[in-house]
């Protein structure tokens, strides 16, 4: 932990407060997202945020930032008090406050350079010789922060991690804010980039003092290793600030999803009246790099969830590997009890195996075509007549039954499927799947950045493609998800397989599977899981 590990002396953290806010609220409509949350962070700290999605920890990042107005609550930012009415982005930066989004913010078009200093005072102004230091000074962002660009490069062409990153190497550098909040920055990092970055956080602060870290993420172990204290949202509220040194792993696990392990039953009903045969099975799956020896056996009517941390877990690549989109190096695939053996996305298709990518608005959208051109896709060559025509009368008889079968608001199977909602855009890529009359549908995150409304509708309709006894696997980062809709949960950590909770063996709640995912023991699998993770 780092106050051990930063000892002899080299402890950095004042007794001066970095920020520190008290009875924050923010309401949007229907939604309370910060509740009364008061916290602080010192200088020299890494201040961990946890908790479970829509917990609050974004809204209070961007409360922090100036993107949002509070609804009530007060803000110290380094000893001065924020005129909270006045505050915005522009007031913030003032005061040293940079947020590190989620997502990249830089003009796409521009140099990795010229992103690196815009706003900053110095575009268009510089002789040679600043312009020599400053592009010097890039390459030291670059460099430091192991960034693959070059200073003239696009940015586009920059890897989302690494736009992040070089985000946070303005704001650090280029800006010298004081107060540096980083939402999620360590997600998408591979685990020796991850632990190398955060070293140099460590580093930063120990170099700097009056600076302080303030790290949203998901990946509790981070949070133990490296910082000071962390603070727990949950349901809009905070816990804390605590100690890292005063808890343990599991007691952390039990403040994010509030406590108890107590299972609550799904609510997807299972038909034990009859047993479908297994459609689709997995022997000892490895994908290098990604994860070794999984396996698992799946019946008609029956769903398949896959829980594991995004990235580090490995779990992402399991679904595109049963396709043919990851390597496979060992292992058998059997669909209807025939092996798939080199597969392909086409053969996959052959076999009645479809999949629905995570990233659907890239790699699987036909973001130009009309919903119709949409639904049509994988099932074009059975519309075609005689003449290798598309038959258009058929065509449009099925894009409209899908349209009312699956209830997605479109005013006709023409309009760009552009026009539509994420949740209807979502819909629409499921009624395609679906028209290819799949033995198992794999669907990588079918949620994904979905509306509520729009999320029980998806749900719906993969419940209902059940009674055709048709396989689901499903991936979802939310646990109550899984819990909703699996018979049984495959548990990724690491790149293993290291447990497989069964509804026909046990109940499970959603907090069974967040602590298993976090790689902490539960009240069933007993202490050691927790070193072992
Ligand atoms: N602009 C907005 N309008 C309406 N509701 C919002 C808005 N932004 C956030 N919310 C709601 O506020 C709550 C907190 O959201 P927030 O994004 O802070 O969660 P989070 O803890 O950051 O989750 P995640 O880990 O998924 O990023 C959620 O219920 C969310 O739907």
């Amino acid at each position: 932990m780092m106050h051990q590990d930063s000892g002899e002396g080299t402890t950095t953290l004042t007794d001066r407060i970095s920020y520190r806010v008290e009875g924050l609220t923010k309401t949007f409509p229907g939604v309370e997202a910060l509740k009364d949350v008061s916290m602080e962070v010192r200088e020299g700290e890494i201040h961990g945020i946890v908790g479970k999605n829509g917990a609050g920890k974004s809204v209070l990042m961007s409360v922090l930032s100036g993107l949002l107005t509070a609804t009530a609550g007060e803000m110290h930012i380094r000893g001065q008090a924020v005129d909270m009415r006045r505050y915005n982005t522009p007031r913030a930066h003032a005061l040293g406050v940079e947020l590190i989004p989620q997502e990249p913010t830089a003009a796409p078009d521009m140099s990795v350079q010229d992103n690196l200093f815009l706003g900053s005072g110095y575009a268009g102004k510089l002789g040679f010789v600043e312009l020599g230091r400053l592009s010097e000074q890039v390459r030291e962002v670059i460099d430091r922060l192991e960034i693959s660009a070059r200073p003239e490069w696009p940015i586009k062409y920059v890897s989302v991690e690494d736009q992040q990153l070089l985000a946070f190497g303005k704001a650090l550098y280029v800006n010298n804010a004081q107060v540096i909040l980083l939402d999620e920055i360590t997600a998408t990092l591979p685990r020796q980039r991850k632990t190398r970055f955060l070293q140099f956080l460590k580093a930063e602060v120990e170099r700097k003092p009056e600076l302080s870290f303030t790290l949203i993420s998901h990946h509790i172990d981070e949070i133990m290793e490296f910082c000071d204290r962390v603070t727990v949202m949950r349901d809009g509220q905070a816990i804390g600030p605590l100690e890292v040194s005063d808890i343990t792993k599991s007691e952390l696990a039990d403040l994010i999803t509030g406590g108890t392990t107590v299972s609550v039953p799904g609510t997807r009903p299972t038909d034990e009246s009859e047993e479908h045969p297994v459609v689709l099975s997995a022997r000892n799956l490895t994908s290098p790099g990604n994860f070794r020896d999984v396996s698992f056996e799946l019946r008609g009517g029956q769903v398949l969830g896959v829980a594991g941390l995004a990235e580090s877990s490995g779990k992402d690549a399991l679904l595109p590997a049963l396709v043919g989109l990851a390597k496979v190096s060992e292992g058998e695939v059997h669909v209807g009890g025939e092996p798939l053996r080199g597969a392909t996305p086409r053969k996959a298709l052959k076999r009645g195996l479809v999949y629905l990518p995570k990233k659907r608005e890239e790699e699987a959208v036909i973001t130009e075509g009309s919903v119709q051109d949409n639904l049509l896709a994988s099932i074009y060559e059975r519309i075609r007549n005689l003449l290798g025509v598309i038959d258009s009368r058929k065509a449009r008889e099925i894009s409209l039954e899908n349209i009312r079968g699956f209830g997605i608001k479109a005013r006709s199977p023409n309009v760009r499927i552009n026009t539509l909602s994420g949740g209807n855009r979502q819909k629409v890529m499921l009624a395609r799947l679906m028209n290819t009359s799949p033995v198992a549908l794999l669907l990588d995150e079918p949620t994904r950045g979905v509306d509520l409304g729009a999320k029980a509708e998806i749900m719906g309709l993969i419940r209902e493609s059940l009674a055709e006894r048709r396989a689901v696997i499903i991936t979802s980062e939310s646990e109550e998800e899984l819990v909703e809709l699996c018979d049984q949960i495959l548990i990724i950590n690491r790149g293993r397989l290291v447990r497989v909770l069964s509804r026909e063996e046990e109940n499970f709640s959603p907090q069974e599977v967040y602590r298993l995912v976090q790689g902490v023991g539960t009240s069933r699998s007993e202490a050691g899981s927790e070193d072992s993770a």
